[in-house]
């Protein structure tokens, strides 16, 4: 079922004056999903606070509603070091699954989108601690601009990440080929543009990016196939687990829920 918003639906505060015309847009964009996610957290709440740019802006917006009053008792699990620091900087109180193992409501943003609603998350480098956290969650709402919905999960070209452990990584990535061979899998070790070395993921892992030429079928068998194989942490599929998808586009704000 998917509901269409006007995309006043709220106010945008942004102000920045980029150079890009294209990137502010859709930076909007993800601001709009994000303001319209944060309007299903209740005061009392354990949530879960997602990674990314779009994210970012929804970890922003609960900070504020806090400061303003408007909602009280909250409590943040972040799904990265880095949402950690910028949590602390808004002022949301926070805590982690051990002590609190049931989560309200969970917001993240998300690399893919399919028919189906499920997901390729990771590109940011978080997808382990994401995927602990909005399994634990009673309600996942995901926020994303209509640039993320694909018509097949591999569908935009890019990367479908996998976290791995650094020891023997060039076996993991072989391996990883193999698996998805008539797809046209590449596998590639994932680069810290900055330093040339290996991208370090929070869990002092490394991430194996898989790049498919098709379609790679039945989603729950390939993920089950790539937890198989020894020394892979977790993939950035997140299959069955979003209960509702917010989308902005320029046509506006579409919520589209998981029928159960
Ligand atoms: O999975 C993620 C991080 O691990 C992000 O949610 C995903 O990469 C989307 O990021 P952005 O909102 O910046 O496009």
């Amino acid at each position: 079922m998917a509901t269409t918003y006007a995309p006043h639906f709220i106010a945008s505060e942004t102000t920045s004056s980029s150079s890009n015309p294209i990137k502010m847009a859709q930076d909007e964009l993800k601001k709009i999903a994000a303001y319209k996610a944060v309007e299903f957290i209740k005061s009392g709440m354990v949530v879960g606070l997602g990674t990314g740019s779009t994210a970012k802006h929804a970890v922003d917006r609960i900070g504020e509603l806090i400061q303003q009053g408007v909602l009280t008792d909250i409590v943040g699990i972040p799904t990265s070091k880095k949402t950690h620091e910028q949590a602390l900087s808004v002022h949301i109180p926070l805590s982690d699954l051990d002590t609190h193992p049931v989560v309200d409501l969970a917001i993240d943003g998300a690399d893919e989108v399919d028919p189906d609603l499920n997901l390729v998350k990771g590109r940011g480098g978080s997808l382990l601690r994401e995927k602990m956290i909005e399994f634990a969650s009673k309600k996942f709402v995901v926020i994303v601009d209509e640039t993320k919905l694909v018509d097949y999960i591999g569908g935009s070209g890019l990367a479908m990440p996998v976290e791995v452990v650094p020891f023997c990584w060039k076996f993991t990535a072989h391996k990883l080929e193999l698996l998805f061979k008539e797809s046209g899998c590449v596998a590639k070790l994932r680069i810290c543009p900055e330093t040339g070395d290996p991208f370090v993921t929070d869990n002092s892992n490394y991430t194996i990016d898989l790049f498919f030429k098709k379609s790679i079928g039945d989603l729950k068998a390939a993920g089950d196939a790539i937890l198989r194989l020894p020394g892979v942490v977790e993939h950035g599929m997140f299959i069955d687990m979003a209960t509702a998808v917010i989308v902005a586009g320029d046509g506006g704000v579409t919520v589209k829920n998981k029928e159960r």
